[in-house]
């Protein structure tokens, strides 16, 4: 099963993509987690927001392949632990699709992208920067992934 994280936002600090290449290399090759950027569109003063969120979307779901379940991390999703969310990547596996999460800009995530979700993720209650979800999103898939692995980088 693939993973494709698909994120708006193509000038990450260096902080950030060294912290997501960090866990994502730590990944089987049964098993790889990828990125696709999406350019954030510009928000100037007169800026269409509207327009541009629906631009990132139709963008966001050019991006991913026929046929990938869509789930899109969102503040109001499910909140998952570590085990539950072992038992998702456990799910997705045995489903055989490839997995495509979603990640929104400044504003969030096109309506368009929010009725193509199969699942809706939340990985806090807290709003969080976007940067900060990428690693966040990372470290919490390899976390998983070492539970159904029963790797000792999870401790209960
Ligand atoms: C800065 S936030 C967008 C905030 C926007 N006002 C909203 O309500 O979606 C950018 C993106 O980060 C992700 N995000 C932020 N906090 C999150 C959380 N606690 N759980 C899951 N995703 C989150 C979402 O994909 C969101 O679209």
């Amino acid at each position: 099963m693939r993973i494709q994280i698909v994120a708006v936002g193509t000038k990450m600090p260096n902080w950030v993509n060294t912290g997501v290449d960090e866990f994502i290399r730590r990944f089987p090759s049964d098993m790889p987690v990828s990125f696709t950027e999406i350019p954030a569109g510009k928000r100037g003063k007169n800026a269409d927001i509207k327009r541009i969120l629906e631009k990132e979307g139709e963008q966001m779901l050019a991006a991913i392949p026929k046929g990938n379940r869509i789930v899109t991390l969102e503040v109001t999703g499910k909140p998952w632990d570590t085990p539950t969310l072992a038992k998702q990547l456990d799910n997705w596996k045995m489903d055989g699709r490839d997995v495509s999460l979603l990640i929104g800009g400044p504003e969030g995530l096109a309506p368009e992208c929010i009725a193509a979700s199969e699942q809706k993720w939340s990985l806090s209650a807290l709003t969080l920067p976007h940067p900060l979800v990428r690693i966040i999103l990372t470290e919490s898939l390899y976390r998983a992934w070492s539970v159904t692995q029963n790797h000792p980088y999870h401790r209960e």
